[in-house]
């Protein structure tokens, strides 16, 4: 049956101004006699959006963020950003990653110092000192400055990591669980810290969560992986909230429980059967996009077919 609104949606993309990135029909097989992690993963993040992905363990998140990084290789597929193929790590791209990683023999000045010297080697060391404090101030540690990671608490280590992340001023910053670890409390703080500092510098973010809550504080749109092996993005739901929502009152809204229930509703039931539908019909292979959702708008509930599942030459 013709269906006018996916129809349209790829009418639309295929005039849209190129995104910021663009993720095309990307697969990724560990070894080559076991099905893929995931396949024809297609998504497009524009500049200064925040998008979080959620899907069940082991279907292939971080992995993704670790082709978005340049640390893994794709099997399939491409990532353009800002007009150029990701080959490899680079600069442009801040990663946090679960555990902070931060050096523990330097302070937490030198730890920051460290990554902006990498970034602006030409730089003197007042001025890395300088641009360094800026963003040690911005995550509230200034008082901290001269204390090394063991001295710190995990909260704390976490900030470190997000700042050190921001200091060297990337085009994209990757988010793998930054706050997996933390204590609920100590997470609303940073959380809170995060979303102030991403409005502020229109920080363009891709992160991975467990958090339900967490994605909807945080996300413009959030991408859902139906389980592995031959996991997809099966869903791109759109945050139906104003982008000033706040922790302390987002509960509030009606609109909070619809974006809620759909995500919750996609963990518990959809995301297992999308995937045993994908076995049986095969359907993982082909070039079938996600499903774009407003919970809470959408008349019929299903949302429309998203245009970034084209390849990028059709676009
Ligand atoms: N280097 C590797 N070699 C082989 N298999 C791997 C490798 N890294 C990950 N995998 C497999 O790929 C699948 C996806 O792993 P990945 O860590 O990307 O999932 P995830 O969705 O991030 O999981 P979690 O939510 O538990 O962190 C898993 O089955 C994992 O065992």
């Amino acid at each position: 049956m013709r269906n006018k609104g996916r129809e349209d949606a790829y009418a639309v993309s295929a005039f849209a101004n190129r995104p910021f990135l663009k993720v095309d029909g990307v697969s990724k097989r560990y070894r080559a006699d076991m099905p893929p992690v995931f396949e024809n993963v297609s998504f497009a993040i524009d500049r200064g959006e925040f998008v979080c992905v959620i899907g069940h363990s082991g279907c292939g998140k971080s992995t993704i963020l670790n082709v978005l990084a340049g640390l893994e290789e794709a099997s399939e597929g491409c990532v353009i950003m800002d007009e150029k193929e990701i080959t490899g790590p680079g600069l442009d791209r801040g990663v946090v990653f679960q555990s902070h990683a931060l050096l523990p023999w330097l302070t937490v000045a030198d730890n920051i110092a460290f990554a902006v010297r990498s970034r602006h080697p030409d730089w003197t060391r007042v001025q890395i000192g300088a641009h360094g404090a800026r963003f040690i101030a911005m995550v509230g540690l200034s008082a901290a400055a001269n204390k090394k990671p063991f001295e710190l608490s995990g909260g704390m280590k976490q900030r470190v990591g997000i700042a050190r992340a921001f200091s060297v001023e990337p085009k994209m910053l990757l988010l793998d669980e930054p706050f997996g670890a933390l204590d609920a409390l100590t997470r609303g703080v940073i959380q809170d810290e995060l979303l102030r500092i991403c409005a502020a510098s229109r920080q363009t973010v891709f992160m991975i969560t467990h958090d339900v809550d967490e994605a909807i504080l945080l996300a413009d749109r959030i991408l859902l992986m139906s389980n592995g092996p031959h996991a997809r993005i099966a869903e791109i739901v759109v945050n139906t909230m104003p982008r000033n929502r706040a922790r302390a009152t987002m509960h509030h809204d009606p609109q909070f429980y619809r974006i809620r229930n759909h995500l919750v509703d996609f963990l518990v039931r959809r995301s297992k059967t999308i995937q045993q539908e994908n076995a049986a019909a095969n359907v993982g292979s082909e070039r079938t996009g996600p499903l774009i959702v407003r919970p809470g708008v959408d008349e019929d509930g299903f949302g429309t077919l998203d245009g970034s599942a084209l390849p990028i030459a059709a676009q």
